[in-house]
């Protein structure tokens, strides 16, 4: 099968510009709308598939992004990896303001979206110990250097509830205690569902503050991340497009994203809910 990238892009990008026969598609999935019709085309060669996550105009906010449309509009594509692209604060001072990461692993801390393709009818535990594939990732940091933006190759993402950002205990205790590296609100359940649609998922994190815990900077205000996303647009860009001319045509996921389903639907064929098998066509059809 031909890969094809499908890049969710986050606050502040809500295009991707110098796509070969570009079109906006709407797309219908049995989970709703995507948060916006998707730009397909090619950059370099490479089949791609572009969506905004929170919509042009920036309509959707985290908690109300409809996760599970966007990655059955992007399995139902073709798309084979996702690459996220998101605005994150940082607990690091080294992964300063306008830094790139490129996420290694995640902390779940949403509670108000929908977290599975799956549940009563037709039951799934798929694997999210490393919700990154490798592949991807490593793909994503080598473009990150071959462009030479400053990067930072491994970092966790604690994703949160929001739309509110943290208090200063909170940020503190993310960062002293939980350890956690850079902070956002749309990841998950993001990552989980890429997973559960066999699909491999990474995500680079444009750092644009500090959060709340740095005694030196102030709290976050949207009018510094907006200025800072912006300076970084292009980069953004760049770091698609260098990624896409390494992304290898054709092939499975050497770290089994493409399989993940394999052994993970416990409820019995005879038991299945017929509505949600129909329902779940797109992203499990390979094993249901
Ligand atoms: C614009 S700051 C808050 C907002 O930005 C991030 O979204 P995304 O990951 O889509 O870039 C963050 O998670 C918040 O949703
Ligand atoms: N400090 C922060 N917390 C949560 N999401 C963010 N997105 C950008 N900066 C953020």
């Amino acid at each position: 099968m031909e890969r094809t990238i499908g890049v969710i892009g986050g606050s502040g990008v809500y295009a991707i510009d110098g796509l070969e026969d570009a079109a906006w598609q709407q797309v219908t999935t049995p989970w709703g709308a995507p948060s916006d019709a998707v730009l397909t085309g090619r950059l370099d060669g490479v089949r791609m598939a572009f969506l905004p996550r929170h919509g042009r105009g920036h309509v959707h906010s985290p908690s109300t992004v409809p996760y599970r449309a966007n990655i059955d509009a992007l399995k139902r594509l073709g798309c084979t990896d996702v690459l996220s692209v998101s605005a994150c604060g940082s607990f690091r001072e080294e992964m300063a303001p306008g830094d790139f990461v490129i996420v290694s692993d995640f902390i779940d801390r949403t509670f108000a979206r929908e977290k599975s393709f799956f549940g009563t009818g037709c039951v799934a535990h798929v694997s999210v110990a490393h919700p990154v594939c490798a592949r991807l990732g490593d793909l994503a940091a080598g473009a990150a250097r071959e462009i030479g933006v400053t990067h930072h190759h491994s970092g966790t993402y604690l994703a949160m509830e929001g739309p509110q950002f943290s208090s200063v205990a909170e940020s503190r205790m993310y960062r002293d205690v939980w350890r956690a590296d850079v902070i956002g609100m749309t990841n998950m359940p993001e990552a989980k569902l890429a997973r559960e649609a066999e699909l491999c998922y990474a995500s680079i994190a444009m750092i644009t503050d500090y959060d709340s815990w740095h005694p030196d900077h102030g709290t976050v205000q949207i009018s510094d991340i907006v200025r800072t996303l912006t300076a970084n647009a292009d980069n953004a860009r760049r770091l698609v497009e260098a990624l896409a001319a390494a992304m290898p045509a054709h092939g499975p996921c050497p770290h089994g994203c493409d399989h993940a389903l394999d052994h993970a639907i416990l409820t019995a064929p005879d038991a299945r809910d017929p509505v949600l098998v129909a329902r779940l066509d797109a992203v499990a059809g390979r094993v249901l």
